[in-house]
């Protein structure tokens, strides 16, 4: 089945449910979601059991966190759980309060749906969907001034892994770490990103001069499915 069809028979898969019981209910939304993946049709999201990982990991940020960067947007779902995680740090009016996630994808069609679907949610006042390569709207919001020095507290990299770490290594030219920001890997065990892995597990220093500590975390995801989460923290800026 390829991508579009996928993405037609999820949006047909919510349209069955009352839309009161999706507006404005991000969880919810990931959950139907999920629920869809789980039963209909197998899709590359970011699942619930990694996101509870991460949520407690950006939960108990001892700065709260407030600007996200999310790599690989697809359908959407992992970036429906950060605007939600942020909404729920920061109340209703976290936009007010300069809390903001940018996504970048390559299709499209998946820029099209992820942004209906962050729209459903009441996550569009925080969550920006980009399209085209991550890199150059990353390079594109940091010369407009909308990404500044030290201003983001998470990186999440779920594009293709080929990319990780040029795309690490970009953020840490730009400097747009702050000590304590997080860097989130997802599948670093399967396809896996052994270049990334290098990097963070010998504490960075790549040319920004950046330095982590690092740590994998296994989900419950189901054996033979990627399980693996890499979580970074920024201990160096
Ligand atoms: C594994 S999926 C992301 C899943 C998503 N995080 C979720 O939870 O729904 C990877 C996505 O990254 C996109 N992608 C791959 N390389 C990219 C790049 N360099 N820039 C932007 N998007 C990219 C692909 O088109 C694909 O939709």
């Amino acid at each position: 089945m390829t991508t579009d069809n996928r993405a037609h028979l999820l949006c047909a898969y919510i349209a069955e449910h009352p839309r009161e019981s999706l507006q404005n209910k991000p969880w919810a939304l990931i959950a139907v979601i999920e629920e869809f993946v789980n039963t209909k049709s197998q899709m590359m999201i970011f699942r619930g059991s990694k996101m509870k990982i991460a949520r407690m990991a950006l939960e108990s940020m001892p700065v709260k966190p407030r600007v996200i960067l999310d790599f690989g947007t697809y359908i959407g779902n992992s970036v429906l759980g950060w605007g939600a995680i942020l909404k729920g740090l920061h109340g209703p009016d976290a936009a007010a309060q300069g809390c903001r996630v940018y996504t970048f994808e390559l299709d499209p069609g998946m820029v099209r749906l992820a942004s209906y679907l962050v729209q459903l949610a009441g996550l569009d006042d925080i969550v920006h969907v980009l399209e085209g390569p991550a890199s150059e709207s990353l390079k594109r919001l940091y010369e407009e001034g909308q990404i500044a020095r030290g201003g983001v507290d998470m990186v999440f990299f779920d594009h293709w892994e080929r990319h990780y770490l040029a795309d690490l290594l970009l953020c840490e030219e730009l400097r747009i770490f702050r000590e304590g920001s997080l860097a989130i890997a997802d599948n670093t065990d399967m396809p896996g990103a052994p270049q990334y892995l290098q990097h963070v597990r010998a504490g960075g220093a790549g040319p920004g001069m950046v330095r982590y500590e690092t740590r994998s975390y296994e989900s419950t995801a189901k054996k033979g499915r990627p399980n693996i989460i890499e979580i970074s923290t920024v201990i160096e800026p």
